[in-house]
This record gives C-alpha cells, sequence and structure tokens, in this order.
C-alpha cells in the first residue's frame, strides 16, 4: 500500500526550480532515505508531501488524499529541518502539549524512554543543548502513533551517542510496522536505517535504488598529483581539475588510474588517493548519467 507519492512534481521558487518532474512513491512499513547535497530539493519534496507546500504541477498524495487536509494528515509525524520550542516549558510540558492533539498518544515514559530523554523530562527547553533539543524535536513527530512520519536531518548536529539514540527510537518505530521517510547528507546515516536510498540531485531523482547499489554509484575516489607536464589520455577519469602543478582526478576505479599512470610513466609526485565527498560523487552522477531516470528504480 502507497501511503505518500509524488506525481510528475514540479516545484518553482521564483525562478529557481527547486524540484524537476519528480516522481517517487513510499510503501507502507518502508524507510526509505533521501539522500543528497545542498540545495537538492530534499526538503522541498518534504514539505511538498507534507501539505506545508504546494507544488507547481504535478500531484502529491499522502494517506490516501490531499496532503494539505486536515484528515490526511491526522497519522503523520513531520520534524522539519528547523524547529522552535517554547523556551520557558519543560520537555515533560511540551509532550504533554503536543499529546493534547491526539485521541490516543504514545505514554509519555513511553516516548522520553524510546529517545532517550528520560533524564531530561523536567529540563525547560530553553536551557537544553542544540543536540537535546533536536532529540525532543525528533521524538515529538512519533507521539502521536503516527502511520508515517518524515523526518528532515534528524541528526544534523548529534553526538554519536545521541544519533544511536534517535537511530534506535525510529527503528523501534519501523519495527512495529511504522513508515519512515528522512533527508540526510551522509550516506553512512542512511545506511545504518534504510534499505532503500532515492538520491536527489538539482531537483531531479538521480537514484532509486538499495542503499548497496548507490554506495557504488557514488564511490567515485580522487587521485591528486603534482605534475608540471600534461597528462596523457587515460582512460576511467569521470572529472578532471589544475590548481597549480597539482592535479585532482575523478575515477571510479583508483587502483587502475594509479597502475596506469605508473604503466605511463606519468612523473607524478605526492600521489594521494581519497574517497570522494559526497557533493563531488554527485557532481560526477549528474555529468555522467544522463537522462537521470534511467538508473531510477523500475516502478
Ligand atoms: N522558500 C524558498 N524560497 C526560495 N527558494 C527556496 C525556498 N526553499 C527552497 N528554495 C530553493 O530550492 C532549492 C532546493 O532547496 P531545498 O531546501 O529543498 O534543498 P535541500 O536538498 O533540502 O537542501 P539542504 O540539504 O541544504 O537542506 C534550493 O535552490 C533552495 O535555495
Amino acid at each position: 500500500m502507497i501511503l505518500a507519492r509524488a506525481l510528475d512534481v514540479t516545484r518553482r521558487y521564483g525562478d529557481n526550480l527547486a524540484l524537476d518532474s519528480v516522481t517517487f512513491e513510499v510503501e507502507s512499513g518502508e524507510l526509505v532515505g533521501l539522500l543528497g547535497p545542498n540545495g537538492a530539493g530534499k526538503s522541498t519534496l518534504v514539505n511538498l508531501l507534507t501539505g506545508i507546500r504546494r507544488p507547481t504541477s504535478g500531484t502529491v498524495e499522502l494517506l490516501g488524499g490531499d496532503p494539505r487536509l486536515p484528515q490526511s494528515r491526522r497519522h503523520l509525524g513531520v520534524t522539519p529541518q528547523e524547529t522552535g520550542l517554547p523556551g520557558s516549558l519543560r520537555v515533560g510540558e511540551v509532550v504533554d502539549f503536543v499529546s493534547a492533539h491526539y485521541d490516543k498518544p504514545l505514554p509519555k515514559a513511553e516516548l522520553l524512554d524510546r529517545f532517550g530523554l528520560t533524564e531530561l523530562v523536567r529540563r525547560q527547553t530553553g536551557g537544553l543543548s542544540g543536540g537535546e533539543k533536536r532529540r525532543v524535536a525528533v521524538a515529538l513527530a512519533f507521539v502521536g502513533r503516527p502511520r508515517i512520519v518524515f523526518l528532515d536531518e534528524p541528526t544534523t548536529g548529534l553526538d554519536v551517542q545521541a544519533r544511536r539514540f534517535l537511530w534506535d527510537g525510529i527503528r523501534a518505530f519501523q519495527a512495529e510496522g511504522g513508515t519512515v521517510v528522512l533527508t540526510s547528507h551522509y550516506l553512512e546515516e542512511i545506511e545504518a536505517l534504510a534499505r532503500r536510498v532515492v538520491v536527489i540531485g538539482g531537483g531531479r531523482v538521480l537514484a532509486d535504488d538499495t542503499v548497496d547499489a548507490v554506495r557504488g554509484l557514488v564511490a567515485v575516489h580522487r587521485v591528486s598529483l603534482s605534475l608540471a607536464d600534461s597528462l596523457p589520455d587515460l582512460p576511467g577519469i569521470a572529472g578532471a581539475e589544475r590548481d597549480g602543478d597539482r592535479l585532482h582526478l575523478l575515477t571510479a576505479d583508483a587502483d587502475r588510474l594509479v597502475r596506469d599512470l605508473v604503466a605511463y610513466e606519468v612523473p607524478f609526485k605526492d600521489l594521494e588517493v581519497r574517497p570522494t565527498s559526497l557533493e563531488e560523487a554527485f557532481l560526477t552522477i549528474t555529468e555522467d548519467r544522463a537522462p537521470a531516470t534511467a538508473i531510477a528504480r523500475a516502478a
């Protein structure tokens, strides 16, 4: 059963095309990661599916209806990228306030325990650290026993332990049949929770596949070397950039490139090989894989 769906959705902000003909579906019980660099369109997609914004064209559906209607949103939980908690209220009071909006909210003790917040119950939210506030904000998405939860960068700014508490809470929700969509800049984060990852870049779906498959797609390495001469024409170079006599090469197969450099007797110095950042990998995917939908999962 499909709980959320965007069908050929485009969203513009003035001249800025934030989403370009995106189709995306979430099945009941899935935990899907939306992965992409800054400005890719992840939050825009979440905002459309949760009824915070309207698409410029195309259709969006949440729990079988228009996400802007209250009846469609009744079983929805959301933590946006930025949340404001009322600073003078205690954590327990904020949970009570949100719980009062639902018929059968999760018991407070259970919610706090699930997200490792029990010790903070009497603390005013204004005095919490940034990471503690974030954990409270994420936990609040689960108060009303939602069927589907959207978490926009839930663990930004959290240390390792806090992140694990959140991941455990999210996993427990899914283990009970809950459905989760979360956004992240980090494949590692999505990997910890989800099997399916949808890569968004430049407002388009670049890939919709398992984490393993996407890891293969973005497994681009940067080979840097100092070289005064020009480089011979070597295979497998997806991108090159020169900075003085320093050359940075992007490749999916760094071992082969290094072997070729040696075989061609390229007089390089100070060789360095490292994984690329996700941003660099996305640039490579975007440039090399047209049309982007060719690698999207078959519907
Ligand atoms: N309210 C807005 N007004 C104008 N432009 C917007 C607005 N919201 C988003 N945009 C633009 O739409 C594009 C997509 O932004 P969006 O926030 O959806 O990306 P994102 O993938 O969530 O990025 P990040 O990881 O940085 O949060 C960006 O170019 C952004 O500047």
